[in-house]
């Protein structure tokens, strides 16, 4: 009754207790879950007691281009593994000088300097799908140990090489590290005690990923303890060294070895399951969309050499404009298949409340948005919304601003241009060499959620070599 959120609409439950974000994460439906309540009760809805979320394109400048006034929440402790990190920190002040100091190690020119590092690893993709003509195979696989592979390299200056013998079981569980991070940061009240009561409840499979979370970040803080022993002034050849150079804007100091690996850490988790589930959805979406598929594959071929091996890979730069329906159908893949289905929360912290979409909001709520939920809007989208329909971007005057896979504002993705590079060079790479054919042309596509999204089960497809 008095509850000045009490008018909102949204699922019983999650008026109620936290524990209906927590189930859905468990279940990993949460998006599924958040666009049915949309769907059923509008685009302002409350998924927790103190959270109302957005499917409104209106929602997206007061909430995550206010600036400092609206922080993160306490979600995203969860994700601070080593020492807090530019993704999770809460602290704006140690944000600002943070980003400042690491946003010139992923400029596109900066990034276009480690190009030969995706060279390598997608020369070893193509070998490894070329070693597969004729047989079936799961591409969903190989893109995670493609992706695992370059993030690895670009943050530690290792080349860890899964792509040898590419299997799932040869990759740290990175999809399980984010659900366990997911699960404790939306379940607020705990979140003090949740990481202490973790390490002592005896259920074998929680303690086994604990293990192996706390065994990949010794391992990581080897590898970047390695980089720094051999690193020389001046040295800017890769990520891990761009970052070993970078310098507080004020200060001149460099990050301690510790940041430097709390970075690194946290760039392999933010940045490997994404790329690969990525991936991963738009191969899907091109090998069930007949049309798409060819316009795309007549697109490459007007454009570019078939790739011979061990000769000259397709170069970035200068690319991006010479393929609009192979941009498009990137745009329409982060559209139709965001993967990074987290609710983005932030803080109300001003005390006089904030208006949002004709809604007073008071000091101290958590609200969001779900790209899930924005890039199905059939208000925006059409009834068409869930069709994968890359023309929708060259003969609608949609901006890419209308989405927002990569986040908006001062906390979008730093790793944007890494991961726009790598789909471009994948998919093009691929898809100018080899048909793609699913297994089996009537799957129905179904996404499970851990914050990352992903295809549910493997994709198996079949490839042929192109001639010509
Ligand atoms: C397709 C690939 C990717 C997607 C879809 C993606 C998506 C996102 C999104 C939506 C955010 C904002 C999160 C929020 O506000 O809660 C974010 C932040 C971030 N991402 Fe990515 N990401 C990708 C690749 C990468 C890569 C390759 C890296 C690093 C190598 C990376 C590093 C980060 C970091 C450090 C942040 C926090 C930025 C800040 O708070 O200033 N991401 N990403």
């Amino acid at each position: 009754f008095f509850n000045p959120l009490g008018q909102i609409p949204g699922p019983f439950w999650a008026k109620l207790t936290h524990l209906w974000k927590a189930y859905h994460m468990y279940k990993r439906d949460l998006p599924q879950a958040i666009l049915k309540a949309h769907e059923k009760y509008g685009p302002v809805i409350r998924i927790g007691p103190n959270d109302v979320n957005f499917q409104s394109r209106d929602a997206i400048d007061p909430i995550y281009k206010a600036g400092r006034s609206m922080p993160k929440t306490i979600f995203y402790d969860a994700f601070t593994a080593i020492q807090p990190n530019l993704f999770s920190t809460r602290d704006e002040a140690f944000h600002t000088v943070r980003r400042r100091q690491m946003a010139h190690s992923f400029s596109t020119a900066t990034v276009l300097k480690f190009e030969s590092t995706f060279n390598k690893h997608l020369d070893r993709l193509f070998h490894n799908v070329e070693q597969s003509v004729g047989k079936t195979f799961d591409m969903k696989e190989f893109a995670s140990c493609y992706a695992y592979d370059v993030i690895g390299e670009l943050a530690f200056d290792k080349d860890l090489n899964t792509q040898q013998h590419p299997s799932r079981d040869n990759l740290p569980p990175i999809p399980d590290h984010i659900l366990l991070g997911s699960l404790y940061g939306l379940v607020p009240s705990m979140m003090p005690y949740s990481m202490k009561i973790g390490n002592r409840l005896p259920i074998p499979g929680l303690q086994k990923l604990l293990a192996s979370r706390r065994q990949l970040s010794a391992q990581a803080a080897n590898w970047v303890k390695t980089s720094i022993e051999k690193h020389s002034e001046g040295d800017r050849g890769s990520l891990l060294a761009s970052i070993l150079e970078a310098r507080d804007p004020d200060t001149g100091a460099r990050l301690t070895a510790e940041e430097i690996c709390s970075e690194a850490f946290a760039f392999l988790i933010a940045g490997a399951h994404t790329t690969s589930a990525t991936v991963g959805f738009l191969f899907y979406h091109l090998m069930h969309n007949h049309d798409a598929a060819k316009k795309l594959a007549a697109e490459l071929s007007d454009n570019l050499p078939l790739y011979q091996e061990g000769g000259n890979m397709v170069l970035y730069a200068g690319i991006e404009s010479k393929l609009p329906y192979t941009m498009s159908c990137i745009k329409e893949n982060f559209r139709i298949s965001a993967v990074f289905n987290m609710p983005m929360p932030r803080l109300v912290t001003d005390p006089k409340g904030v208006e949002i979409c004709g809604r007073h909001i008071p000091q101290g709520t958590s609200v969001s948005m779900l790209s899930h939920a924005l890039h199905h809007d059939p208000r925006f989208w059409g009834s068409d919304h869930d069709k994968f329909i890359p023309e929708r971007w060259l003969e609608g005057n949609i901006s890419f601003n209308e989405v927002m896979p990569f986040g908006v504002g001062h906390r979008a993705c730093i790793g944007r241009n890494i991961a726009s590079i790598n789909l471009l060079k994948v998919l093009s790479t691929l898809w100018r060499n080899f048909e793609f054919l699913p297994q089996n042309q009537e799957e129905i596509l179904e996404m499970e959620s851990v914050g990352v999204g992903e295809k549910k089960g493997p994709l198996l497809c079949m490839v042929r070599k192109r001639e010509k």
